[in-house]
C-alpha cells in the first residue's frame, strides 16, 4: 500500500496493487473503528452503500474479525437503496444481506433497513424518523457543528460519474441542506427510484471511506480528489462533495482506479 494525504483537510487517500490487498487493509480499518467507537460510545454505528463496497467487506467476515468483533454492538443502516423488493437482486439490502450481514452475528434489531413497501417518500420520511429517535437516545451520535446525526463510519462507493450514495451529478438533491434523507425518482443510473442520505449527513460522520476499483473510476477519482480551479462546477461531481465538517475522509484505491492521480496529491498511481 502506499498511502499519503489528500488535498483536503483531515482525508487520506490509500492505495492498492490489487482489490485483495485494498479488502484486506478495509476490514482492518473497520474493525479498528468498531472497536474504537465500542470503546468510547458502547456502540457502533454504520452506514453502508451497496454495489462493489459489499463484496470488498468480505475480509471482515473472515478469521480474526469473526471472533474479534464486537458485533453485537453494531446498529447498521444504509446510505443509499434502490426502491425495489427486498429480495430483489437491485436491492442493496439484499446485497449486504447475501455477502456480509448472514455471515456475522449482528443483532437483527439492529439492522436499519428501508421499507420496501410503500413509496420512496414514505420510505424517506420514515427512515429519517427512525434515525431521528436513535439520535434523540444517543445510539446515533449527534454533530457537534449542527444537529445531524453522527455515524461512527459511513462507507461509500463511488459510480464512474463521481456519484454516491443516491447523490448523481447536477441533480437537485445535492442541495439539501434539512432534510437528512430524501428521495429521487430520475436516477440517471436504474432503478430510478432511490432513497438516499444528503450530503449534510454524509459529512457530519466521525469517518467516511470512498471505496473505489477499476480503470472506469479513475478520471472521477483524479477530479474528486485533485485541486480545483476556481471554475469548477461541484455538482458535477458528488463524490468531491464529500467534505466530513469534523471528521476524517480516507479513500481506499486499487491501483486501476488510482492510475490518473495528480503526482501532487502524493498518489503513487
Ligand atoms: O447505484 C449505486 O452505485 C454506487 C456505486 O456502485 P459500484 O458498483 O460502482 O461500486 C453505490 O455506491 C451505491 O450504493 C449504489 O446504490
Amino acid at each position: 500500500m502506499s498511502a499519503c494525504s489528500g488535498p483536503k483537510i483531515k482525508s487520506e487517500l490509500r492505495v492498492f496493487e490489487s482489490a485483495d490487498e485494498l479488502a484486506t487493509d478495509l476490514a482492518e480499518y473497520i474493525s479498528q473503528l468498531s472497536e474504537n467507537s465500542v470503546k468510547e460510545r458502547g456502540c457502533f454505528t454504520i452506514a453502508l452503500s451497496g454495489g462493489s463496497l459489499i463484496s470488498l467487506m468480505r475480509k471482515l467476515c473472515e478469521a480474526p474479525y469473526d471472533k474479534t468483533v464486537d458485533w453485537t454492538k453494531w446498529f447498521v443502516f444504509w446510505a443509499d437503496e434502490r426502491a425495489v423488493a427486498k429480495n430483489h437482486i437491485d436491492s442493496n439490502h439484499k446485497l449486504t444481506k447475501d455477502l456480509f450481514l448472514s455471515k456475522v452475528p449482528i443483532l437483527n434489531s439492529h439492522v436499519f433497513s428501508i421499507n420496501d413497501n410503500v413509496t420512496v417518500e414514505e420510505a424517506a420520511a420514515e427512515y429519517e424518523f427512525t434515525i431521528r429517535q436513535l439520535v434523540k437516545i444517543r445510539t446515533v451520535g449527534v454533530s457537534e457543528s449542527n444537529d445531524c446525526p453522527k455515524f461512527d463510519l459511513i462507507l461509500l462507493g463511488m459510480g464512474p460519474d463521481g456519484h454516491v450514495a443516491s447523490l448523481f451529478p447536477h441533480h437537485p438533491a445535492l442541495e439539501l441542506k434539512e432534510e437528512w434523507v430524501t428521495y429521487i425518482t430520475d436516477s440517471p443510473k436504474p432503478p430510478p427510484e432511490r432513497i438516499t442520505f444528503t450530503l449534510p449527513v454524509i459529512n457530519s460522520a466521525s469517518n467516511v471511506a470512498m471505496v473505489a476499483v477499476g480503470e472506469e473510476k479513475a478520471m472521477a477519482v483524479h477530479l474528486a480528489t485533485a485541486g480545483a480551479g476556481e471554475n469548477f462546477d461541484a455538482s458535477s461531481l458528488p463524490a468531491r462533495m464529500v467534505q466530513p465538517t469534523d471528521g476524517k475522509l480516507v479513500w481506499f484505491l486499487d491501483s486501476t482506479a488510482a492510475s490518473v492521480l495528480d503526482v501532487s496529491n502524493g498518489g503513487s498511481g
